[in-house]
């Protein structure tokens, strides 16, 4: 049904909520009567609107034209403008007559907007008749001259509208906002009691910046940064090839994928066979990277100390170790040693050593050239320093210093990997922390020259000198020093801690770039905090609105509370220009999203497509009523109605 088909009145009504469509119509014009030439005239038949607000009017006896009903018929006021029995008064009040043009359909009107709670002043109830003047009542667009002084109504209208950007930044100064002067007249205007502003507790769900007002590329998650995400995550959930006959449970792990390939040349661990699993645990649904060491029967559980302790060690450039076990599940006695896994990750080795296959560049077959920059080489460095100083702090040594047991997982970001395994192979070996910590600095030169040479070959020891003229050539004097300073004779004074003192100028340097990172990062998950719970309500409007099984429905017709819903979509994403033209305005839809999620008392006039009713409703009737929708819709579906 069409608003305004009850033909009885003119509007519909609904008593369930305080929320009445007002049929818009044209403005009545009554025959001026001879006598009354101008509506002043036959004012003394009107009730003085001073009785209907403060109860009783000073210039009664002194000349005041209105009609001052006797005493005893005064009520004074009780009921604030958004109460229920208000909102019931204003359902049966006349005719509404728009002033302003409706040419922008499902605009918010200035009228509604000047109710704005929370910057204009009640009066209080107690003021006696001093403190108000006359005015005249039967002008709704009058504003006091004190008010505005000469501005236009439009000017104040303009006003209000800054005033109601700001309505939930109560840390906002008025005369911050140009309203000093409006300030300071309306207190000018309610003298004594000075009116309290209650502050609101802030409400974070408004506290957005939905400024965009177009959907441009700056307001969303860079293309280069959302591909990786993506790609890791489709990594993570990639399924096992079939027939790889693996085993479908170990040990509370399952979806069990090799990380390398199965055929060909076993890769070696020492001297141990070795391959690398991305598997899910079953208790909380995370992929962990499982390597396995084949044939290997672990004579002792004393072994397991050493995983125990490596445990402990959590650290941004470590893998960290969560477990370790045997099985037999592969049909041989394994050890089984479970690291986090990083979807996407490769080794150091891979990433910068391996020669690359040639490719085309310009139309031309071309070795890809891979020499690492300097200030990327810096940032390794620094980078398996600080790790390998956090494990020599424990009084441990890595022993997995190699190009091949480093994951690069992210940018620039590497990560020792496979720590504790050798400690847990040999654990019957005696142990010389000491000697394994020189040799972990011995091996981080080597991984310096590697990468700089691009060949393993180059670190070797009786390869150094030509080594370091070769990457002379390329990089600063300072890699060469501290190269030559890993390779030197161990000694006391051969630390972690006294290498990252020399190179304490580049560890400011990576400090500082990491600092920027996360910068740029927060910058990103800003632009995507809202997101989530906007996409569950517009995945909710798009449940309930426009299902056919409903077409037919009293609830759903224009009577019904659920066709508030189906015009208030139109209200924010079919909105006209005054020349019929489609708004496109993001701010628009997050701004009223935002507001419906946070189910705030501000209220809008939404209007019928035949722009003949409006209804005017605060977004938390309308969120009320998406709930109520969509938990019948879900209540239906549940119970296989649907
Ligand atoms: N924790 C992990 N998270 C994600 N991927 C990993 C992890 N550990 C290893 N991998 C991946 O598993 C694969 C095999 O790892 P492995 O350490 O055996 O490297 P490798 O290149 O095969 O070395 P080697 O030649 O010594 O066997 C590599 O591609 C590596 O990126």
């Amino acid at each position: 049904m069409q608003a305004g088909a009850d033909t009885q009145n003119g509007f519909f009504w609904r008593p369930q909520s305080a929320n009445a469509a007002v049929k818009i119509v044209a403005p009545e014009h009554r025959p001026a009567t001879p006598k009354s030439p101008s509506s002043r005239k036959d004012s003394t038949q009107r009730q003085c609107r001073n009785i209907l607000i403060y109860g009783s009017c000073k210039f009664q006896d002194k000349g005041c034209i209105y009609y001052h009903p006797p005493t005893q018929d005064v009520s004074p006021p009780q009921d604030r403008p958004d109460s229920p029995a208000s909102a019931a008064f204003s359902a049966n009040a006349p005719v509404f007559i728009p002033k302003s043009t409706l040419s922008v359909r499902s605009s918010t009107p200035q009228s509604v907007q000047a109710q704005s709670e929370t910057f204009v002043p009640t009066p209080p109830l107690t003021a006696t008749s001093d403190d108000y003047t006359e005015h005249d009542p039967y002008d709704p667009y009058y504003y006091p001259p004190d008010l505005h002084g000469e501005a236009s109504t439009d000017e104040l209208a303009a006003k209000m509208q800054a005033m109601e950007t700001n309505v939930y930044d109560m840390s906002v100064d008025p005369h911050q906002m140009g309203l000093s002067a409006e300030y300071d007249s309306m207190s000018a205007f309610y003298p004594h009691p000075q009116p309290t502003y209650v502050q609101q507790p802030l409400n974070y769900h408004l506290y957005t910046r939905p400024l965009p007002s177009l959907f441009t590329r700056n307001y969303f998650i860079p293309d280069d940064v959302r591909e990786e995400l993506q790609r890791r995550s489709e990594i993570i959930r990639t399924a096992p090839m079939p027939g790889l006959n693996l085993p479908e449970d170990l040990q509370g792990y399952h979806s069990i994928v090799p990380l390398e390939p199965l055929v060909g040349e076993k890769r070696k661990f020492g001297n141990w066979s070795t391959v690398v699993y991305r598997a899910i645990n079953e208790k909380d649904g995370v992929p962990y990277a499982l390597r396995r060491m084949e044939s290997y029967r672990i004579p002792h559980v004393t072994a397991f100390a050493a995983i125990e302790a490596w445990n402990k060690i959590r650290h941004p450039n470590i893998v960290s170790v969560k477990e370790a076990f045997t099985t037999r599940a592969f049909n041989d006695n394994s050890l089984v040693v479970v690291y986090d896994y990083y979807a996407n990750a490769q080794t150091l080795y891979d990433a910068y050593v391996k020669p690359k296959a040639p490719s085309f560049v310009n139309g031309r077959l071309q070795q890809q050239s891979q020499l690492l920059p300097e200030h990327t080489l810096w940032s390794f460095i620094v980078q398996i320093a600080s790790a390998i100083k956090a494990v020599h702090e424990r009084g441990m040594a890595v022993r997995a210093v190699d190009p091949t047991k480093i994951l690069v997982t992210d940018k620039n970001r590497v990560r020792l990997g496979s720590c504790g395994i050798l400690d847990a192979l040999t654990w019957e070996a005696p142990v010389d922390v000491a000697i394994f910590q020189m040799e972990d600095l011995a091996r981080f030169g080597a991984i310096i020259v590697t990468l700089c040479c691009q060949n393993v070959a180059a670190s070797h020891t009786n390869n150094l000198a030509k080594a370091l003229d070769t990457l002379g050539r390329t990089y600063s004097n300072d890699v060469k020093k501290i190269i030559v300073w890993l390779y030197g004779k161990p000694g006391p004074h051969k630390t972690i801690e006294n290498f990252l003192d020399v190179i304490g100028s580049r560890v400011v340097a990576e400090m500082d770039e990491m600092q920027t990172s996360v910068d740029r990062l927060q910058a990103e998950l800003m632009n995507e905090l809202e997101n989530a719970r906007l996409v569950r309500l517009l995945a909710k409007m798009g449940f309930i609105n426009e299902r056919p099984e409903f077409a037919r429905e009293p609830r759903w017709s224009e009577t019904g509370d659920r066709y508030i819903i189906k015009l208030f979509r139109d209200y924010v994403f079919h909105q006209v220009d005054e020349n019929g033209n489609p708004v496109i305005n993001l701010t628009h839809v997050l701004t009223c999203l935002n507001k419906l999620d946070a189910g705030t008392d501000e209220r809008i006039m939404l209007i019928s497509r035949d722009e003949q009713s409006c209804l005017v409703v605060s977004y938390k009737d309308i969120k009320g009523f998406i709930d109520s929708a969509f938990s019948d819709l879900a209540t239906a579906a549940t119970s296989g109605r649907m």
